[in-house]
């Protein structure tokens, strides 16, 4: 598990170091997966908008953690930013420093996260029903184009 943890934390300082200027985008982008928007805003909007779509969303909501918290049950895996202070694998106080954000500041076990986990499904559901709106929105523009052009006998 230390082999899998010590990749863990070079790959956080990898994004953390060299994906600095990114972090106003990645922020955004996790707080709108935020799966805790499910209930309060996605839903009701997607129900309204679209039942399918709505549906879908609460059964990720659902599905997801439940999944996730059987996961964590099997798992039980340490926090990469408690687990840099307790390990003893690196000599001498030399352990990396992570920055912690508020959405990182949980106590429970960190594996696999409920919050990566979660966000992937809500962008999943929200990306594929604006391509398939998207779909058939130009399907009905190619039709109608299509009769226009046989009605004017081109
Ligand atoms: O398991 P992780 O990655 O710490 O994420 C869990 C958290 O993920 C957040 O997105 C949810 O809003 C929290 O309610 C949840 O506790």
């Amino acid at each position: 598990m230390d082999f899998l943890h010590r990749n863990g934390v070079l790959i956080i300082q990898h994004l953390q170091k060299d994906y600095r200027a990114y972090y106003e985008f990645l922020n955004f982008m996790s707080n709108v997966g935020d799966p805790r928007n499910i209930f309060s805003i996605y839903f009701p909007l997607w129900f309204q908008l679209n039942q399918t779509v709505g549906t879908k969303m609460i059964w990720v909501a659902v599905i997801g953690d439940w999944f996730n918290l059987i996961f964590k049950w099997i798992l039980f895996g340490h926090r990469p930013y408690w687990w840099v202070q307790e390990t003893q694998i690196y000599p001498n106080h030399s352990s990396p420093c992570l920055e912690q954000f508020p959405t990182t500041c949980e106590t429970g076990p960190g594996s696999p996260s409920g919050h990566a986990m979660g966000s992937s499904c809500v962008w999943y559901v929200m990306v594929t029903a604006a391509m398939s709106h998207a779909v058939s929105r130009m399907d009905k523009f190619s039709i109608t184009l299509h009769r226009h052009a046989c009605g004017r006998g081109l």
